[in-house]
């Protein structure tokens, strides 16, 4: 079997268009624009390249960018000030802090210190708690965005059995909290997984998020499964010349491609849609804190 190739940007763009007419009509009917502060702590290079198609792709859809860079050696009491100021500000919908931050600064506290319903990264205790409870929430960018592409593709997940390799709590962990909540039989691999690759040969759905490149070979794909490649790794490619680079997915592509029956790229796949959901989150905080209709085909 030859995989279909799941077009992630072109998707993403859809997405993206939605939530252009949702902010379109909040603007006319009610005279809101949604607003989007992303706040960046020192320099690390993964998250400035982030940060520059969001705030790009943020005034594209129409909605306030708010860019917070604060010194990589900002006091957390700081940090933790200027959250505050941003949890109150009626002008924010949506705030995200950039990770990872440098060391002397607590992840756990810092997100924690964010309002749930600003929270547009979904990391929030309150968010993780009302995502596996199956409650209304924020959910976080990545795994909505390979939910959306799942629920495209197959139209119902009830009863698929899907692997997630990954435990974070990034994509791992509310991956596998969106599978479940839409009836797949879930299996969280990790490092200690014993017989990953037969783990991996049952699932008719795998999503890999590990971070190490290429690590998922074409012989561990189930004849036609769909493969979600959430890995986005940087290596060397002296075939392109010295010192050059390429983005590798956690799954190695060709085998793989050569089984499945459907694979997203890298890039191309889940990259895009991780910023597209990220919109779509802002549009639905805001929806929410005006007590309005939220924008449908958004949400989980
Ligand atoms: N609080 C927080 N939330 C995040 O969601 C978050 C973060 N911190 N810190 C940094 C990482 C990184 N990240 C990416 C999102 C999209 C692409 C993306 O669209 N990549 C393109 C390729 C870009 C390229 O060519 O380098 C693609 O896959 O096609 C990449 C990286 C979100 N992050």
């Amino acid at each position: 079997m030859t995989a279909t190739i799941i077009d992630g940007k072109e998707f993403a763009a859809r997405v993206r268009g939605q939530v252009a007419e949702h902010v379109t009509r909040l603007k006319a009917d009610n005279d809101i624009t949604p607003g989007l502060a992303v706040v960046l702590v020192g320099e690390d290079p993964a998250s400035q390249v982030y940060v520059r198609s969001k705030g790009k792709m943020t005034v594209e859809v129409g909605m306030n960018s708010i860019e917070h860079k604060l010194d990589v050696d900002t006091p957390e009491a700081d940090l933790l000030a200027l959250i505050d100021k941003l949890n109150t500000d009626p002008d924010v919908h949506g705030i995200l802090v950039q990770l990872p931050l440098p060391k002397h600064l607590d992840e756990d506290l810092v997100i924690n210190s964010i309002a749930p319903e600003k929270d547009v990264d979904g990391f929030h205790i309150s968010n993780v708690g009302l995502l596996g409870t199956g409650q209304k929430s924020m959910v976080p960018c990545t795994p909505l965005g390979c939910l959306m592409m799942l629920r495209d593709h197959h139209g119902s997940l009830s009863g698929m059995d899907a692997v997630v390799i990954g435990r974070s709590n990034i994509v791992g962990k509310p991956m596998a909290q969106l599978l479940l909540g839409d009836s797949c039989t879930v299996t969280i691999a990790h490092s200690r997984t014993k017989d990953l690759p037969d783990v991996v040969r049952r699932a008719d759905i795998v999503v890999a998020a590990v971070g190490r490149p290429e690590m998922v070979p074409g012989d561990w794909i189930k004849e036609g499964a769909t493969v979600i490649d959430v890995g986005i790794n940087r290596i060397d490619a002296p075939d392109k010349g010295e010192g050059k680079t390429r983005l590798v997915g956690d799954v190695h592509f060709e085998s793989c491609a050569a089984r499945a029956g459907a694979i997203t790229p890298v890039p191309g796949g889940v990259g895009p849609m991780t910023i597209a959901c990220l919109l779509a989150n802002t549009v639905t905080a805001c929806s929410r804190a005006n007590g309005l209709p939220e924008p449908e085909g958004l949400t989980a």
